[in-house]
């Protein structure tokens, strides 16, 4: 197997009105929230099955089934900081993450930095090994009628005897 491989994730969580918004780790101060048998943090998953997809795992439901009692309204950045643990159990390390949310609502950059901190002490990684972005579905389709918030998450992932942050 290379020592370097890439993963892709996407999520998408419908927005109501009795939960709260939970992305990245961050919960919102706004009166809607996103539905799930987690916590619905659609960021935090994506991240989730973007390392396990590079990592040639099965998805986040495979190892947080979405009927398992155990997962009801879970802290998703527990869910990651064990998709890390698996990682590490065979082998691999985190080089980067980078993810964008799609939301056109709430407003999401004044708490980006507070979500990339959440996000890196989950994965085990520092805060420069990941990105996050924010746009808007400029008013399309369900996400720009605020009906949904997506999330897409790509994800580098190295062997541990094969550290591209040490190499000369
Ligand atoms: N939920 C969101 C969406 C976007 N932003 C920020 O606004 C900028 C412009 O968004 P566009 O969709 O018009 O490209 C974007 O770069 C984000 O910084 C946001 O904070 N929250
Ligand atoms: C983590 C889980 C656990 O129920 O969260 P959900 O809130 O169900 O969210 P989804 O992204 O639909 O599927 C992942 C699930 O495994």
């Amino acid at each position: 197997m290379p020592p370097f491989r890439i993963g892709h994730g996407y999520d998408i969580h419908r927005i109501v009105d009795d939960r709260p918004m939970v992305l990245g780790g961050v919960t919102f101060d706004v009166p809607f929230g996103l539905d799930g048998h987690s916590d619905a943090d659609a960021l935090t998953h994506a991240v989730c099955d973007a390392l396990l997809g590079a990592a040639g795992l099965p998805d986040i439901g495979h190892f947080f089934p979405n009927d398992d009692p155990a997962f009801k309204g879970i802290d998703s950045q527990k869910l990651l900081a064990q998709v890390a643990v698996e990682l590490s159990n065979r082998g691999w390390s985190i080089g980067n993450i980078d993810a964008s949310l799609i939301a056109e609502k709430p407003k999401i950059a004044p708490q980006l930095d507070k979500m990339k901190s959440h996000l890196a002490a989950s994965a085990g990684i520092s805060v420069s090994q990941v990105g996050l972005k924010a746009t808007t579905n400029e008013g399309a389709g369900s996400i720009g009628r605020s009906e949904a918030i997506a999330a897409h998450a790509v994800a580098l992932i190295f062997r541990q005897e094969a550290n591209p942050i040490e190499a000369p």
